[in-house]
């Protein structure tokens, strides 16, 4: 799978000041991206965000405005076939195969590639053992998905590209994907880059995540990272000694709590304090960017200040 010349320091995708522009709408603004090997990378935003935009270009089927991009060491617009070869795309091409048998079409798909994975342990991989025989059009929502992810690495690749994968999934199917996903990364040493809305799944599956809002990346950085990222703070709530319900938010939480505490003659009744989530960091990053303000986590107007108390 590694291939000659690989240094396990250089990044499996390398973007720098990358710009699209579709005539006069600018869909990327100076995107600057690396993706480690056997890292899962989110990349997460809003419709019409610029996701679909960045992956077609490292994919290789668009070609940029501008800037520099690197994908496995190739510029995507001069890629060959043997770089074609290192990546996996998960397509939905089990629509065009309906009446194939799970097995024939893995083996029919593997012939393409000089060193596929032998179908049959895929198969075991992607849990579809037991459907082997069954015709694609028999299987379940989230079996045909597996199978996607079966035909887009069959190849073996190093390099997984996954757009929106768990669209319609029920809980379960999502659950049994996502640690499909995890499998693939750890035991395999592929790279995902995995383009999501949804939050949970990025959080679930992502070493990595980059938020883009309006063609620029906004933050990114481990779930935990963002989560805690200045531009979301912790919220206290507590009911003071009159009954009323007050919050409060604050980046610094434990001297809130430590000032109630001074203030008070005995225990503070309903204290509770929540610490910012991903989604407080992402809701935060889309609603300044939809009000034209740069994202650097200050001075945005709708905020509970700091040290400011509201009445809940
Ligand atoms: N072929 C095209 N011609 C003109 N504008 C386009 C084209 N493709 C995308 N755009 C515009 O570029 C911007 C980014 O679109 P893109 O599809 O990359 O976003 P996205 O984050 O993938 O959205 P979604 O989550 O809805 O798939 C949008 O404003 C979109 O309208």
């Amino acid at each position: 799978m590694t291939p000659p010349g690989h240094t396990a320091t250089r990044p499996v995708v390398h973007v720098r000041d990358m710009t699209m522009a579709y005539g006069q709408v600018d869909a990327l603004h100076g995107i600057d991206l690396d993706i480690r090997r056997g890292e899962v990378f989110a990349l997460l935003g809003p419709n019409g965000a610029g996701k679909t935009t960045i992956v077609e270009i490292l994919e290789g089927f668009r070609r940029r405005s501008a800037g520099e991009v690197r994908v496995l060491g190739t510029d995507p617009e001069q890629g060959g076939d043997a770089w074609r070869a290192r990546i996996g795309l998960v397509l939905q091409s089990w629509r065009d195969h309906r009446r194939w048998r799970v097995a024939e079409l893995l083996a029919h798909f593997a012939s393409y590639y000089p060193e596929p994975c032998d179908p049959a342990r895929l198969l075991a991989l992607v849990g579809l053992t037991a459907q082997a025989d069954q015709q694609v059009e028999r299987l379940s929502g989230g079996q045909r998905r597996r199978l996607d992810v079966a035909l887009g690495i069959v190849g073996r690749p190093e390099l997984l590209f996954l757009d929106e994968p768990t669209t319609g999934f029920d809980p379960e199917a999502r659950h049994e994907f996502h640690v499909l996903v995890e499998q693939l990364a750890r035991e395999e040493d592929v790279t995902v880059l995995l383009t999501t809305h949804d939050l949970a799944e990025a959080e679930r599956l992502a070493d990595r995540i980059a938020m883009l809002v309006g063609g620029r990346i906004r933050a990114c950085g481990t779930p935990a990272e963002l989560a805690r990222s200045a531009a979301a703070r912790a919220e206290a709530r507590w009911t003071s000694e009159d009954g009323t319900p007050r919050r409060e938010r604050t980046a610094d939480p434990s001297r809130l709590v430590w000032r109630l505490h001074q203030g008070a003659d005995g225990p503070i009744a309903g204290l509770e304090v929540r610490r910012p989530t991903l989604e407080d960091t992402y809701l935060h990053m889309v609603h300044r960017a939809d009000d034209g303000a740069d994202a650097d986590g200050t001075g945005d107007p709708d905020e509970v200040g700091e040290g400011e108390v509201q009445a809940a």
